[in-house]
C-alpha cells in the first residue's frame, strides 16, 4: 500500500470518542491535570534551584504531596539525565518499586523500561534507555558492586528513609563516601567506570514522616527543603477506649465503614499472613448474612509472601458497584498508592522481626507501631479524593508511641551487609560512619561468622576468590557458600534448585477444606531424608513433565500446563514458577563466575554431605525428650509441624530457619549423619563433640 494511501485512510476514518487513540488521549489529559493539581507542582523551580544549589538537600513532604512521582520528573526536565545519565531512586520494597516505575511511565507515556523503569533483585526492567531508574535500595548496594562511584547517576534520591531499612542506612553512609569522592575527581574521566566522565553527585534523601534533624546533623547541616500541604484531607479517628481485640475490632470496623460511609475502597493494616487470611475468611463468613445488595464487598489480600502476580490483584478496581477492602501488612504501608482507596483502618500493630545474634535466631513479635507508621498509614487515603483513618486505640496512646521504628540495622543479622561493604573496600567496619551503630557485639559476631563460611581470611579481609565470589552473588552468605561448596561436590545443580525453591515462601498450597487430600496427593514427593529433598522432586518432576511436553513451544501453553500440574499436586504454581525464575538468575551468575553446573544425578548421599557441609552452623540434635538443641547456640527447639520430618524425628539434622512464635522451631530440614560435622566442618566441630 502506497503511504500517501494509508495518511489518509487514517485521516478519513471517523473519530469514534471510545476508540483507543481518544480514551488515550483523554487519560493523558487527566493526568496532566492531576499532576498539575499536587502541592509539589508549584515546587518545581523553587526545588529544582535547591538541588543546584545543594549536593545534599533532605526533603520533607506530607503523603500524597507528589515527591516520588514527581520529583524524578522535575530533575529530568531540568536536564540532570543529559549525556545517559540517570537519576536513581531507592525505595525500601519492591512493591513500591514495581508500582511507581509503572505508574510514572504511564505519566511520563512511555512503555516501562524505555525512560522509565524498575530494578529489584530477580527482576530488571530497565535498558539502555532508562533514566528514571526506580528500585529497591539494596539493588543499589549491589551495582555499588561493580560500580564504585554509581557513575551513571547524577542524582541519588533516597526515599522513605524514615523506615531506615539495613540497606538504607549502609546506603547512607556509602553515598557520603562516594559523593566526597566523585567531587574530588571534579569531571574527570575514571578508569573502572567504562570511560564515563565522573560528575559531581547529588543526592536528595526524602520522606514524609521524617526527623529531618536527624539527617542534616549527619550530613554536616545539610539543607532541609519542605513540600507544604496535601493534595487532599484525611478525617482521623481513635477510638473512645482500648480495644482488647483488634481483629475484632477491624472487622467491625470494614462492616460499620461499609453500611454507613460513602463509595470508596477500605485498606486494613493487620499483622501477617495468617492473620489476614483469616480475616478474610471471616469477611466472606459475614457476607452470607447480609441481605443480597449489602453483599458487594471484596476481600483482597496483600503480604510480602504473596507473589508478585497476586499481590498487583489489590491494585485494580473493584468489579462496578463493588467495595474493595484491601487486607494488607505493613508491605502496603509507605510509598504506594492503591487506586480507590478512601479509608484506612490501622490495627496499630504490626509483626516485627528481630534477630538475637548471640542465639542465631529470629524472633517475630507483635508490637505497637511508631507514630511514623501511624501517619504513613493514614496518608495511604486521600490519594485521589478525600478520605478517613480510623485508628484502632485511643488518641492518648497514639502520643505514647514511639516516633520512629527502631533502625533495622539495629536487629537484623548483618554478615551480608558486612560482607558486601567488605567487597567495596570498607575494612574497618566497626569504625565505618553508620547513621546509628550496630552493636559492637553484633558486628563481632557477623564477622565470625563470614570467617566460618570462608568468606574473611584470618586477618578479616575478603577472602580471594570465595569471598568476593560470595559477595558478587545475590544471596545471603551462607547460600553463595553452599553454591561454591556444591561446585566442588558436583551438585551444583540440586543445590541450585533447593536454593531457589528455599527463596520463595509457601511451596506447598494447603486449603483448609481440603487438607487432607492435598497430604496425599503430595505423598509422592515425600522425601525420608526431609525437606529440601521434598522440594528437590517436587521441581525435578515438574520439569520432567514439562520436558515430555516439550513439543508445546508457547509460553502461554507451557504456562497453562504447569498451572495445571501445580493444582493437581497441590503445589502453589506462582511460587513454583518464582522459584523456577530465581533458578535461572543464579545459574546465570554461578556460569558467569565460571562455575560448571554438574549434577550428582540420584547420589543423594553426597548431596546430604554438602548439605551438611554447607549449613553445619545450623544443625540440630535430637535430645532425651524428643526437642532439639541447636548446636551453635545451644537453644532448645522444636521441629515445625509441617516439616517432612515432624513425626520421624532423625538424630541430626541441618535446618533452614530458626524461628520464635509461639515456640522455637526449626523448619525445612535434612537428615544427616552427626559425624558428618567433624569430619566436614573440622575447624568448627571436634571429633568427641
Ligand atoms: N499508581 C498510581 N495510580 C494512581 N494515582 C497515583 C499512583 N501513584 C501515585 N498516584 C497519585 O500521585 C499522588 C502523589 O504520589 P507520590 O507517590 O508521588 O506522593 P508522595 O509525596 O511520594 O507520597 P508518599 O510520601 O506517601 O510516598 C498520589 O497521591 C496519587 O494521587
Amino acid at each position: 500500500m502506497a503511504q500517501g494511501e494509508l495518511k489518509s485512510s487514517v485521516l478519513n476514518r471517523k473519530r469514534n470518542p471510545k476508540s483507543p487513540v481518544a480514551s488515550r488521549s483523554s487519560k493523558r489529559q487527566k493526568i496532566a491535570e492531576h499532576r498539575k493539581s499536587l502541592p509539589i507542582a508549584s515546587e518545581e523551580e523553587r526545588l529544582i534551584e535547591a538541588v543546584q544549589k545543594n549536593d545534599i538537600l533532605i526533603i520533607v513532604g506530607e503523603t500524597g504531596s507528589g515527591k516520588t512521582t514527581q520529583l524524578p520528573q522535575f530533575l529530568f526536565n531540568a536536564g540532570f539525565c543529559r549525556e545517559g545519565k540517570m537519576v536513581g531512586i531507592t525505595q525500601p520494597r519492591r512493591i513500591a518499586a514495581l508500582t511507581i516505575a509503572k505508574r510514572v511511565a504511564e505519566e511520563c507515556d512511555v512503555r516501562l523500561g524505555q525512560k522509565v523503569g524498575y530494578s529489584v533483585r530477580f527482576d530488571d526492567t530497565t535498558s539502555s534507555s532508562t533514566r528514571l531508574k526506580y528500585m529497591t535500595d539494596g539493588f543499589l548496594l549491589r551495582e555499588a558492586l561493580v560500580d564504585r562511584l554509581l557513575s551513571r547517576y547524577s542524582v541519588i534520591i533516597i526515599d522513605e528513609a524514615h523506615e531506615r531499612t539495613v540497606h538504607t542506612d549502609v546506603l547512607l553512609a556509602l553515598l557520603k563516601k562516594v559523593q566526597r569522592e566523585r567531587s574530588e575527581i571534579g569531571g574527570g574521566v575514571l578508569r573502572g567506570c567504562q570511560g564515563r566522565k565522573v560528575s559531581p553527585l547529588k543526592l536528595i534523601i526524602m520522606s514524609a514522616s521524617l526527623d529531618a534533624r536527624v539527617f542534616c546533623d549527619y550530613y554536616g547541616g545539610a539543607k532541609d527543603f519542605r513540600v507544604e500541604g496535601r493534595q487532599f484531607d484525611v478525617d482521623i479517628f481513635y477510638t473512645v477506649h482500648p480495644e482488647t481485640d483488634y481483629v475484632d475490632a477491624a472487622l467491625n470496623t470494614i462492616f460499620q465503614i461499609h453500611s454507613e460511609e460513602e463509595e470508596g475502597d477500605i485498606l486494613v493494616f493487620l499483622t501477617g499472613q495468617e492473620e489476614i487470611e483469616s480475616v478474610e475468611r471471616l469477611v466472606q463468613e459475614k457476607l452470607k448474612h447480609l441481605p443480597e445488595d449489602e453483599r458487594k464487598l471484596l476481600p483482597l489480600a496483600i503480604f510480602s509472601a504473596l507473589p508478585s502476580e497476586q499481590q498487583m490483584r489489590v491494585f485494580a478496581p473493584a468489579p462496578i458497584g463493588f467495595r474493595k477492602v484491601v487486607l494488607a501488612t505493613n508491605i502496603a504501608e509507605t510509598s504506594i498508592t492503591i487506586p480507590g482507596i478512601r479509608y484506612v483502618v490501622d490495627s496499630g500493630v504490626v509483626k516485627a522481626r528481630t534477630y538475637d545474634p548471640n542465639k542465631g535466631m529470629e524472633t517475630l513479635d507483635v508490637v505497637p507501631v511508631s507514630k511514623a507508621q501511624a501517619i504513613q498509614r493514614s496518608g495511604r487515603a486521600g490519594r485521589d479524593g478525600y478520605g478517613k483513618s480510623f485508628h484502632l486505640y485511643p488518641e492518648r496512646d497514639f502520643w505514647k508511641l514511639e516516633d520512629s521504628t527502631k533502625p533495622e540495622i539495629k536487629r537484623c543479622n548483618l554478615s551480608n551487609v558486612i560482607l558486601q561493604l567488605k567487597a567495596l573496600g570498607i575494612d574497618d567496619i566497626l569504625g565505618f560512619d553508620f547513621i546509628d551503630k550496630p552493636s559492637r557485639s553484633a558486628i563481632v559476631k557477623a564477622l565470625a561468622e563470614l570467617h566460618l563460611l570462608g568468606a574473611l581470611t584470618d586477618d578479616c579481609k575478603l577472602a580471594k576468590p570465595a569471598g568476593e565470589q560470595m559477595a558478587r552473588l545475590p544471596l545471603e552468605p551462607v547460600y553463595s557458600r553452599a553454591l561454591i561448596l556444591a561446585n566442588q561436590f558436583n551438585c551444583l545443580e540440586e543445590m541450585l534448585i533447593i536454593v531457589a525453591m528455599l527463596s520463595v515462601e509457601s511451596i506447598f498450597y494447603d486449603p483448609r477444606q481440603k487438607r487432607e487430600e492435598a497430604r496425599t496427593s503430595r505423598n509422592h514427593f515425600v522425601s525420608v531424608e526431609g525437606d529440601h529433598l521434598t522440594y528437590l522432586s517436587v521441581y525435578r518432576e515438574l520439569d520432567e513433565f514439562l520436558e515430555e511436553r516439550k513439543a508445546e513451544k508457547s509460553e502461554a501453553k507451557v504456562e497453562k500446563i504447569m498451572r495445571k500440574w501445580c493444582k493437581v499436586n497441590f503445589v502453589n504454581s506462582r511460587s513454583l514458577k518464582h522459584a523456577r525464575d530465581i533458578y535461572r538468575q543464579i545459574r546465570g551468575n554461578v556460569e558467569q563466575m565460571g562455575f560448571n553446573v554438574s549434577s550428582c544425578g540420584n547420589d543423594m548421599l553426597e548431596y546430604r554431605r554438602c548439605i551438611a557441609a554447607s549449613f553445619f552452623l545450623k544443625a540440630a540434635q535430637r535430645q532425651m525428650d524428643g526437642t532439639y538443641r541447636a548446636l551453635e547456640s545451644g537453644e532448645i527447639v522444636h521441629i515445625h509441624p509441617s516439616s517432612v520430618l515432624f513425626r520421624s524425628k532423625p538424630e541430626c539434622v541441618i535446618f533452614d530457619e530458626l524461628m520464635q512464635t509461639s515456640q522455637k522451631y526449626i523448619n525445612n530440614l535434612t537428615r544427616i549423619d552427626p559425624l558428618w560435622l567433624a569430619e566436614l566442618a573440622p575447624h568448627h566441630y571436634k571429633t568427641e563433640e
